[in-house]
């Protein structure tokens, strides 16, 4: 699998720089409010897993699966609700967390979802953040490190549901894709 990897855009070290520094701004943040940790499947499920350990206080976690990319390197544009929340989010503290954003489209579709479900606040952590491919202004409140316009695989993300359990973040050579 690791033969297929072109370069590593994030490192192991740097994943865990990243956790531990995001988890301690989220705690500081967070204190007695009890937050959810949303994790939105599958993509986030490696930085949702360390990051909720690094933060280390009360805290609740919950998983939505949502998806607009099927088996492409491009967006649908269209976000589909696969498993939805099982409890209520009303006048409760959300964090939702992601492996990255990209065009936008899923965290725009969400944020809008869980304030119309009542919220009394939603914020956004993600691991990764490609400014240069954004359709939709959303804020991001948390972000571990931006990244260049390319499309990217390993700790949660997937081309064709596979690289997802690669410990670092990285680019698949050109001819995978051929
Ligand atoms: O900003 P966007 O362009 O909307 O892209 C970001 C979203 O796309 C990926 O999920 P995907 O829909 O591929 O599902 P997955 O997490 O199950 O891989 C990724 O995990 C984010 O959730
Ligand atoms: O760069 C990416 N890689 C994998 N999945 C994704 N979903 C949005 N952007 C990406
Ligand atoms: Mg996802």
């Amino acid at each position: 699998m690791h033969d297929n990897i072109e370069k590593i855009i994030v490192s192991q070290d740097e994943i865990q720089e990243i956790v531990a520094r995001l988890g301690q701004q989220l705690r500081e943040d967070y204190q007695g409010k009890n937050p959810i940790f949303i994790c939105i499947l599958k993509g986030a499920v490696m930085f949702m897993t360390d990051l909720v350990r690094a933060y280390d206080d009360f805290s609740e976690i919950e998983f939505m699966d949502v998806s607009s990319y099927g088996d492409e390197l491009e967006s649908s544009g269209e976000v589909k609700i696969i498993k939805d929340l099982d409890v209520p989010v009303k006048d409760r503290n959300i964090v939702i967390v992601e492996d990255i954003i990209d065009t936008g489209r899923t965290l725009d579709a969400l944020i809008k979802l869980l304030t119309t479900r009542g919220a009394a606040s939603v914020k956004i952590c993600t691991l990764l953040s490609k400014p240069a491919h954004r359709i939709l202004d959303v804020h991001v409140d948390y972000v571990g490190v931006e990244v260049p316009d390319e499309f990217l695989v390993g700790y949660g993300l997937d081309y064709r549901n596979q690289y997802r359990n690669l410990p670092y973040v990285g680019v698949l050579k050109p001819e995978v894709y051929a």
